[in-house]
């Protein structure tokens, strides 16, 4: 029967969207004492044989760990994740040339999306009494609505946010997103006589200016490959032979490892995927809801950051909440306030790695761009510290990594002066 004897209701919060940084989330509240409920549009992951997740693998990296830290589930998912120590540039010689990310333990990890992730949070979870998990979706695709009554809704729900799609009728409220051009495609690169078939403890790259290939491993020994490239350059290729002759051009190394015949099958099998990004503000309303993840930031992948970010929204949600002493009218208001600078900071930074990317990046680009940056960190380590070491390995905020990015250029080309002189 109803127990009197509480003062306090607990608290209900729904979270809209059971991907990654909507189960991460759910665990956060959950850990706090609230009620929680996860609505997930998708079927039960845990009974999911098929893995769809928008990329096979992601690179998992500081922030985003210090957020399954939080909840406890750090240990699981980088026991089941690949570190990659440093990045292997292919060049179109064959030739390959590591470059180390930074000191010894400054690694990124690949883990596997949706599936190991998700199943973890999930069964974290449900160590906390007060979950529960309802498979439907909040906004049903003919438009009628699950009615919800809860204290604070979260929207966790991705990139194309149903959630979100309700703040647009809203006064005030900014919202902008932009298609990049390029498309990607992901193909699969299988063990060689039950081993990895490249060196597993790196980034591959094959940096080709206009196109460009990079490879995470996986648990099972396979390498995920993502091809960027436009969506022009996609839609040329239309028979087995060109994609093989487009390979022999630009990865010649690879074929042998992806295979002819699964280069043919693979390329076909699903079309190259759009790559969006949206930037919206503020990101709550009043005291009963706020977005968070690609529902709030959907970053182009170029810096790999996007998951560790909509991670580090749970961890600064729930400083606030610690901050505020959970009371929704303080906490939401300067959520907004504090990290919309921040995530707005790694979007433009993302799309800054692709437009440089596009243009210039080739093998020797990589080279000489890293090794300038190692050198300078080894000379100067407390004033030059590359961009991505802060990006990657701190949790330095992304506007703050940004303003320091500049000064540092400025530093950078008073030098180059200075030498010239
Ligand atoms: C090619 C590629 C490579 C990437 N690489 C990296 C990387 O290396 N590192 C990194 O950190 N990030 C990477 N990312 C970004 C990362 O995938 C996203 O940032 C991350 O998935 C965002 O998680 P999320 O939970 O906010 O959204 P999602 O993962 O999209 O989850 C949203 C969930 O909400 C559900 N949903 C949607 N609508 C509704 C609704 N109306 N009702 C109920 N449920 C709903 C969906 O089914 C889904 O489960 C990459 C992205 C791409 C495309
Ligand atoms: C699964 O799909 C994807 C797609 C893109 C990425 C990832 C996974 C993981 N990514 C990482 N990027 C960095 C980084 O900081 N930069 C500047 C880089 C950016 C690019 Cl695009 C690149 F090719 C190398 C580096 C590099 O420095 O290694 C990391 Cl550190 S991890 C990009």
């Amino acid at each position: 029967e109803e127990s009197t004897s509480r003062t306090t209701k607990k608290k209900l919060v729904a979270v809209v969207g059971g991907g990654l940084v909507g189960s991460l989330n759910a665990c956060f509240f959950a850990k706090r004492g609230f009620d929680v409920e996860v609505f997930e549009i998708r079927e039960d992951i845990r009974k999911a044989k098929v893995v769809r997740g928008r990329s096979i693998n992601l690179a998992l990296s500081h922030r985003g760990r210090q957020a399954l830290k939080h909840v406890g589930i750090e240990e699981k998912i980088v026991s089941q994740g690949i570190p990659m120590q440093a990045r292997m540039i292919h060049s179109l010689n064959g030739k390959q040339y590591p470059i180390p990310y930074g000191r010894k333990g400054q690694v990124s990890l690949s883990v596997n999306n949706i599936a190991t992730f998700s199943y973890y949070a999930i069964c974290r979870l449900t160590e906390y009494s007060t979950m529960r998990l309802s498979y439907c979706c909040v906004f049903r695709p003919d438009g009628s609505k699950v009615q919800i009554k809860a204290d604070l809704i979260v929207g966790c729900d991705g990139a194309f946010s149903a959630t979100r799609k309700q703040f647009l009728r809203r006064s005030r409220f900014n919202y902008s997103q932009t298609y990049i051009p390029h498309g990607y495609m992901e193909l699969t690169m299988p063990p060689v006589n039950g081993e990895f078939a490249m060196k597993p403890n790196y980034l591959h790259i094959w940096p080709r200016n206009t196109f460009m290939m990079i490879a995470l491993p996986n648990l099972d020994r396979t390498f995920t490959c993502t091809l960027f490239m436009p969506f022009e350059d996609f839609e040329k290729i239309t028979t087995g032979d060109e994609v093989i002759k487009f390979f022999q051009k630009y990865f010649p190394d690879t074929i042998p490892l992806i295979g002819v015949d699964a280069l043919k099958r693979d390329y076909f099998r699903l079309p190259a995927q759009a790559m969006v990004s949206v930037k919206c503000s503020p990101y709550h309303i009043d005291d009963k809801c706020v977005l968070m993840g690609d529902a709030a930031h959907a970053v182009v992948p170029f810096y790999g950051q996007g998951m560790n970010a909509g991670f580090e929204d749970c961890i600064v949600f729930d400083e606030m909440m610690e901050q505020f002493n959970e009371d929704f009218s303080a906490v939401l208001p300067e959520y907004s306030r504090v990290r919309v600078p921040d995530d707005h900071a790694i979007a433009d930074l993302a799309m800054y790695n692709y437009i440089e990317m596009r243009a210039h990046v080739n093998s020797k680009w990589f080279l000489f761009r890293k090794h300038v940056d190692n050198l300078l960190h080894f000379l100067m380590p407390k004033t030059i510290i590359p961009l991505y070491t802060m990006v990657t390995f701190t949790r330095t905020r992304y506007h703050e990594a940004v303003q320091r990015w500049h000064w540092q250029n400025k530093v950078r080309s008073f030098l180059k002066i200075y030498a010239s002189l």
